[in-house]
């Protein structure tokens, strides 16, 4: 299907000789906003990292846009697709020179608008001054918001979010993940035990303590 972004295929994922998960088959098509919710431990956020080619599966397949995944087309997911990772960790250095850093990557460049950053900034709650303080130093929650600024900038239009708002108090998880959840042509692959993402926009996918089976295609 052309409308189709990513697909997984009776997959599987052992590490080891421990089994987590098994003929897990989904299908996600351009503008579709799916939750997977589930155990600690299930292969949740390795299901996303095998996406961005951080993690490979044991058994099955896992297609990007018809493709299958390859490193030339991890690739294409990583220029194409913003990540917000469990913990998203920069390093060190004021936010500021991060956020500069990050849009010296060639396929993001020119994308950093000053507007947009205090479109963005505002609507996470995030003070100007946060941009002087060096990142080690923020807190759990204001790192949270940092990587998730990062990935609108980014100006993509599919997001692949790992626990993206645990970090963050639960009205400006709701502010969040509403503001996700409202862009009709965002696709969006959440992970998240927060209740705030669920919502009419969006399918929830359960994974089993044995790896389960889920199959919407
Ligand atoms: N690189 C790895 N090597 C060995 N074991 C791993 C590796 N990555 C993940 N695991 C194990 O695989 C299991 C699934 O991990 P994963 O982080 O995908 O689960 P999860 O469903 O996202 O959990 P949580 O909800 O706690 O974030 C865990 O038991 C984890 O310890």
């Amino acid at each position: 299907m052309q409308d189709e972004i990513i697909r997984y295929e009776s997959a599987g994922i052992s590490f080891g000789r421990k089994k987590v998960l098994s003929d897990f088959s989904l299908c996600i098509r351009r503008g579709k906003k799916v939750l997977m919710k589930g155990k600690s431990g299930t292969g949740k956020s390795t299901l996303i990292k095998i996406l961005m080619g951080f993690e490979k599966l044991s058994e099955g397949s896992v297609y990007y846009r018809g493709k299958p995944l390859s490193p030339q087309v991890a690739w294409q997911v990583r220029k194409e697709v913003a990540y917000v990772s469990q913990d998203t960790d920069l390093g060190e250095g004021p936010v500021k020179t991060l956020l500069e850093e990050v849009n010296s990557y060639r396929p993001n460049r020119e994308k950093m608008k000053p507007e947009k950053l205090h479109m963005f900034m505002n609507e996470l709650e995030l003070e100007k001054d946060i941009l002087d303080k060096n990142f080690e130093n923020l807190s759990g929650g204001e790192k949270q918001r940092i990587g998730i600024l990062i990935a609108l900038l980014l100006e993509r239009d599919i997001f692949l979010l790992d626990e993206a708002t645990s970090a963050l108090d639960s009205g400006l998880k709701k502010k969040v993940a509403d503001s996700f959840l409202k862009q009709a042509g965002w696709t969006l692959f959440i992970v998240s035990h927060d209740r705030e993402w669920e919502s009419k926009e969006v399918e929830i996918v359960e994974i089993g303590k044995n790896g389960t089976d889920h199959t919407n295609s």
